[in-house]
């Protein structure tokens, strides 16, 4: 293919356009970054070709671009020794509560330089853009500082801009109760809000704001605090909710308008129908439930009743999910949490695209969205799923450009 220019025709691809498989083979034309154009190919005549390099697939699977719609990708150190503590009986609550965990990351990502970071999280992005990742969510979190939490976000803009990658920022400022405002978490949730978001939506640093809601983490008053300080300033709304307990975050969440609640294992049905009336996406993030051995799942048939998307993510962080292959989702999303596989794909692509309010732009191979996509060596979409390791992504698309 020639590189980032004007027409390609795309010949006989099995085509997997982001909710559904097409049952004839399919061309899809690109110009310039965008798709133009798809038909099946029994209905294109010799006048379509015309102005197009064609590039005959012969049957291989053709994706929409992947979308990691969660993830803490930028941080300094890793927390190995947190995983061996684990594995010897201590719990994630407990070693938070110790001061480890997010904590102990935040102590590395302070000390680390922009520059550091960067080195850093350019390798993990890398590894997701293997896998056929072309959108991907990075979320701050580890400064815990308005200094800090804005290095983060500058970090996440230059990986964009320094790689064929879509970059999605959230300020995560209300993820953990930095030490120094040990005994004061609404002081720190002003900072959030008087501080953090102006600054970050000033300085256009991020695209949304999300918050953990949890236990260990912020109450769901002080989320709503944050969820206000944040449409104020136009920014969209997350929220990482029910994850260790039921506290009714996703609905407050869902209340406020988020794109997505994300984790959801603790979900009940009265949240389930929240999400619902909002048009709000659950995300779930299977990589966490693996490695923290959680036992109780995510809602999934509720979710499915009633109609609620389902996005699919890596969640890649140091602590919970030190993941960094979106393809080994599809399949533990499968095992774990018994999705079928083509409600994973649609999860790490159509609805992926949807918690991060970028539907109209990626997710889905349709005439003017932008040409991100992948080729497989597979026919079969389910095998992304059942395999680990293989099929191989033999080509991927960004912006219509092989990258
Ligand atoms: N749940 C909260 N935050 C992250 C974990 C971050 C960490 O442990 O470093 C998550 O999505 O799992
Ligand atoms: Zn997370």
């Amino acid at each position: 293919m020639k590189q980032g220019t004007d027409s390609t025709l795309w010949l006989n691809a099995t085509l997997f356009d982001g909710l559904n498989t097409e049952e004839q083979p399919m061309a899809m034309a690109v110009i310039g970054a965008q798709i133009a154009w798809l038909k099946p190919m029994s209905e294109l005549s010799a006048a379509d070709r015309s102005g197009f390099e064609c590039i005959d697939v012969a049957g291989a699977l053709v994706t929409p671009g992947l979308v990691d719609c969660h993830t803490h990708l930028v941080f300094g150190g890793n927390r190995a020794g947190e995983f061996e503590a684990r594995l010897e009986g201590k719990s994630y609550e407990e070693i938070a509560r110790a001061g480890g965990g997010i904590i102990s990351t935040v102590r590395a990502t302070r000390a680390a330089s922009e520059d550091e970071l960067f080195e850093a999280a350019k390798p993990r992005l890398q590894a997701l853009m293997a896998d056929g990742v072309t959108t991907v969510e990075i979320k701050s979190g580890y400064g815990l500082s308005l200094e800090h939490e804005l290095k983060m976000l500058r970090v996440a803009r230059r990986l964009a801009a320094e790689l064929p990658v879509r970059v999605q920022t959230t300020l995560l400022g209300a993820h953990a109760l930095p030490p120094e405002y040990k005994e004061d978490a609404d002081g720190y949730i002003e900072l959030v809000c008087k501080e953090m978001i102006p600054a970050a939506a000033a300085e256009g640093l991020a695209d949304a704001v999300d918050v953990f809601c949890e236990n260990i983490a912020f109450s769901v008053e002080q989320c709503e605090r944050v969820y206000a300080a944040a449409k104020e300033h136009g920014l969209a709304i997350k929220g990482h909710t029910e994850q260790l307990s039921n506290l009714g975050g996703s609905a407050a969440a869902a209340r406020a308008g988020a794109l997505s609640v994300d984790h959801v294992e603790y979900l009940d049905e009265a949240g389930v129908r929240a999400l619902a009336e909002a048009g709000t996406v659950a995300t779930l993030l299977p990589g966490a439930f693996y490695m923290l051995r959680e036992t109780q799942l995510p809602p999934i048939e509720l979710l499915r009743r009633y109609g609620v998307p389902m996005a699919l993510a890596t969640d890649a962080n140091p602590g919970t999910s030190p993941m960094f292959s979106l393809k080994l989702m599809l399949n533990m999303a499968c095992t774990l949490f018994r999705l079928t596989p083509v409600e994973a794909l649609r999860g790490v692509t159509a609805h992926g695209a949807r918690a991060l309010g970028l539907q109209q732009q990626v997710g889905r191979l349709a005439p003017g969205l932008q040409a991100d996509f992948c080729l497989w060596d597979t026919k079969n979409p389910a095998e992304l799923a059942y395999s680990v390791g293989l099929p191989r992504l033999t080509q991927r698309i960004f912006a219509g450009v092989k990258a």
